[in-house]
């Protein structure tokens, strides 16, 4: 009897946790991202603009969603840090892929940089959300604009859940947004994925 007990409580009070990676270019304001959605959904303030360097290593942040904890892992976008991406991508719910939508010049590399996340075999079925971020800044590429880019691509994308939506990390508009969308796609998509347990 106490041994059915103590199961019920662990099973009722154990929470279920997703872990989501946010990859992308160099520069194109991952680690601004994660700091807004800490600031966002902790109530805990983020560091400050000024204060974010380029990321070598990898930077963590963990969110509560309706009992359920979101982890973010923020990897380091240089060519040559690209490797270690992989790395974390069997453990991963879903994937945020961050544009910097005023780098029209590095928008190949974007591309090419993309495709290989799509295709990637340990990757597949899990939702991905482009964000399109620095949308603040005058002049920058729409969303639209991304989107006819990104079409050709998306087709390899397959029954999975994808989107592009707008940011701006710097401000946090967007964000909210974003994070709810891909929140209600890693539960979806749990029967592929399952979260995993902690008691
Ligand atoms: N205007 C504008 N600038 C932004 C925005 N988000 C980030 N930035 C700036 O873009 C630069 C790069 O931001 P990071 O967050 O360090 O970029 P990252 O993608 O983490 O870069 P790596 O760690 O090198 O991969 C910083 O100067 C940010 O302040 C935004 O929404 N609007
Ligand atoms: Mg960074």
């Amino acid at each position: 009897m106490y041994t059915l007990l103590s199961g019920l409580y662990r099973h009722w009070t154990r929470k279920e946790e997703y872990y989501v990676i946010i990859i992308g270019l160099d520069n194109a304001g991952k680690t601004t991202l994660l700091e807004r959605i800490k600031s966002i959904f902790t109530g805990v303030q983020g560091l400050p603009p000024e204060k974010i360097a380029p990321t070598i290593g990898l930077n963590i942040g963990k969110i509560s969603l309706d009992k359920v904890h979101v982890n973010f892992w923020d990897l380091g976008g240089q060519l040559e840090l690209h490797s270690i991406w992989e790395k974390y991508y069997a453990e991963a719910h879903a994937v945020i892929f961050v544009v910097d939508s005023t780098d029209v010049a590095r928008l190949e590399t974007v591309k090419s940089t993309f495709d290989r996340v799509v295709t990637s075999d340990a990757l597949e079925g899990l939702p991905i959300l482009m964000l399109a971020n620095k949308q603040d800044v005058p002049g920058c590429l729409r969303v639209e604009e991304i989107k006819e880019v990104f079409n050709p691509i998306a087709v390899q994308l397959g029954a999975r859940d994808s989107k592009v939506l707008p940011c701006v990390a710097l401000t946090g508009s967007g964000v909210r947004d974003a994070v709810d969308w891909l929140f209600v796609r890693i539960q979806r998509n749990r029967i592929h994925r399952p979260p995993v347990f902690r008691e």
